[in-house]
């Protein structure tokens, strides 16, 4: 199926309206060549049509030697934007930037966020947004989990599986993803639905265990037999299993960097209008599979930077890891059962 270009200025008309762009704001589009046009687009008609001022900041592509795969999470930290000042202070007199090129997990957007600019990441296929447009009642309910995590001092997940894993928190921030950038200095991505944060340093202890079905990120596959994880003092310390197992240790070994293998955001998936089965219906190409990321009552953990937070560690390498099925305790509340939301109430969907 495909959006037409009308439908898919409307809808950026209504996710930007929900961001805050009025007459009183500028809008810088960021784009590369492999932006999606149609996004481009949609969303400068759109900002214009809300009586923005609008601009538009094209950089050439940026290509590491050892990056492979074309998802743009598969290689994180330099962009495009790395030490092109004079861009990012043209970025950085924007009120709000529609980021479609991808600037996610590198230091250039956080130093842009601390400026008061709003960013919102719109990389998705445009037929992806639509199914995920976001809505005030994503936000709420993803409020309403953010003030159980905020507070917690211990996330813990279990799995029919054999999961048994457990992260200390409190010194990284919860981090909410609604799909609109609402509040200054906010960053969002346009499709999401989720909240995580990070362990404490060298903290998180355990076993996670993929089990059949589970989805790897930039793989963008399904584990077709199980893989388990020891993790010891924050860090990956054993990569068991067949094939697959044999796959993730070949590729996070790759990048011949320790840091790899720590753990890096950690949380869970709130929106009932990702769905599990999209990956198995897309192309490895169109896009980061955010309904991997979302899909309502996963497990989320991930592997490497952590530096969006001011955490130490600048590792090119980022897993985004989606679990089936667990038991998540935050603190004493248990907020996901097998897979289901079951608390706090506010943030349930159904
Ligand atoms: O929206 C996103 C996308 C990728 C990621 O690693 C985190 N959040
Ligand atoms: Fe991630």
């Amino acid at each position: 199926m495909a959006v037409n270009q009308s439908q898919l200025g409307q809808m950026f008309e209504q996710v930007l309206r929900l961001s805050k762009v009025d007459a009183t704001q500028s809008v810088a589009i960021l784009k590369s060549h492999y932006s999606d046009a149609r996004t481009v687009q949609a969303a400068t008609d759109a900002a214009l049509r809300l009586g923005a001022k609008v601009y538009c900041v094209e950089l050439p592509a940026f290509n590491h030697p050892m990056a492979m795969g074309n998802d743009m999470t598969a290689y994180c930290g330099d962009t495009a934007l790395t030490g092109n000042i004079a861009a990012q202070r043209a970025l950085e007199a924007a009120d709000l930037i529609v980021d479609t090129m991808m600037l996610l997990h590198s230091p250039e957007q956080e130093q842009i966020l601390k400026t008061g600019t709003r960013i919102l990441l719109a990389v998705e296929a445009p037929e992806v947004l639509a199914r995920m447009l976001p809505t005030e009642e994503d936000k709420t309910r993803v409020l309403a989990a953010a003030a159980v995590l905020e507070k917690a001092r211990m996330m813990t997940v279990k799995s029919q599986a054999g999961s048994d894993f457990r992260a200390p928190l409190g010194q990284y921030p919860t981090v909410t993803e609604y799909g609109y950038a609402d509040e200054p200095g906010r960053w969002d991505h346009w499709p999401s639905g989720f909240l995580f944060t990070w362990p404490n340093e060298d903290q998180a202890e355990g076993v996670l265990v993929l089990e059949v079905g589970d989805i790897l990120l930039p793989f963008k596959s399904y584990a077709r037999e199980r893989i388990t994880l020891e993790i010891e003092k924050g860090f990956v310390t054993k990569i068991h299993g067949g094939f697959e197992a044999e796959y993730l240790r070949d590729y996070m070994n790759y990048f011949n960097d320790p840091e790899v293998y720590g753990i890096s955001h950690i949380g869970w998936g709130l929106q009932p209008r990702a769905q599990w089965t999209a990956m198995g219906l897309h192309d490895k190409n169109d896009g980061m599979c955010m309904d991997a990321r979302a899909f309502y009552g996963n497990f989320l953990f991930s592997t490497g930077p952590n530096t969006e937070v001011g955490g130490k560690r600048k590792t090119p390498c980022h897993m985004d890891i989606a679990l089936r099925r667990c038991d998540i305790k935050v603190d004493d509340l248990l907020v996901v059962a097998e897979g289901e939301v079951v608390a706090p109430e506010a943030s349930r969907a159904r």
